[in-house]
């Protein structure tokens, strides 16, 4: 089973019947949604989902799960719940793999791989080794987000295998972050 606790604020859509009350320990009375997705029995893959942070700045949700699992799709339902459709960025890259809505924007963590595909191949590392992904960057530029600075994130993209120019994500209210390493 996965858990995603979105700590909402007045910022939320007001729409959304989804929260609940709910009392945490050493802090104050928050307003927060739970989703559930239940694994399948017939499957080993789960998708893992969870809060890093919640105040009155960017919200962030990270979604962990390996290639495959679903990540996407989730994340298509949790943004129509939270209130729009999610497009990528409009008169940007065509193969940017960022979904913006109305209240959030999604990102793929796969835009912090520091080596291409022909990189990998050379050192003999998959998309989930540490030395094929900058970290440091990733946590720099969530953390920027989330009080309120615009990013300009690289893109990894998918169709050519390599790193293309990086493009611009502004503070949303929700951000999500997913993809192999988003703890
Ligand atoms: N709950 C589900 N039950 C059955 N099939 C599903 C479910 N969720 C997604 N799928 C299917 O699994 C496949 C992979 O889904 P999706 O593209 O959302 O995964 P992903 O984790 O985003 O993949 P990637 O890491 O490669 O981008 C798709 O064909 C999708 O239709
Ligand atoms: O989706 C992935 C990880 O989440 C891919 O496995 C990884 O980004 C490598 O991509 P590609 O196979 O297109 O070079």
């Amino acid at each position: 089973m996965a858990i995603c606790a979105v700590h909402t604020s007045g910022q939320l859509n007001p729409t959304c019947s989804f929260s609940s009350s709910l009392g945490l320990s050493g802090q104050k009375q928050q307003q927060v949604a739970v989703f559930y997705k239940q694994r399948s029995s017939s499957s080993r893959r789960s998708v893992g989902v969870s809060v890093i942070r919640c105040e009155q700045e960017t919200i962030v949700i990270g979604l962990a799960a390996d290639s495959g699992c679903g990540k996407s799709t989730f994340m298509r339902r949790l943004t129509s719940v939270f209130g729009g459709g999610a497009e990528p960025p409009k008169g940007g890259n065509p193969d940017s793999n960022t979904l913006i809505s109305d209240t959030t924007t999604v990102i793929c963590l796969d835009d912090y791989h520091s080596l291409d595909r022909t990189g990998r191949k050379e050192k003999g590392v998959t998309a989930l080794d540490p030395r094929a992904n900058d970290f440091d960057l990733m946590y720099e530029q969530v953390k920027a987000i989330k009080e309120g600075k615009a990013v300009q994130k690289p893109i990894y993209n998918h169709v050519s295998g390599l790193l293309d120019p990086p493009e611009l994500i502004k503070p949303p209210k929700i951000l999500v972050i997913e993809g192999l390493h988003p703890m």
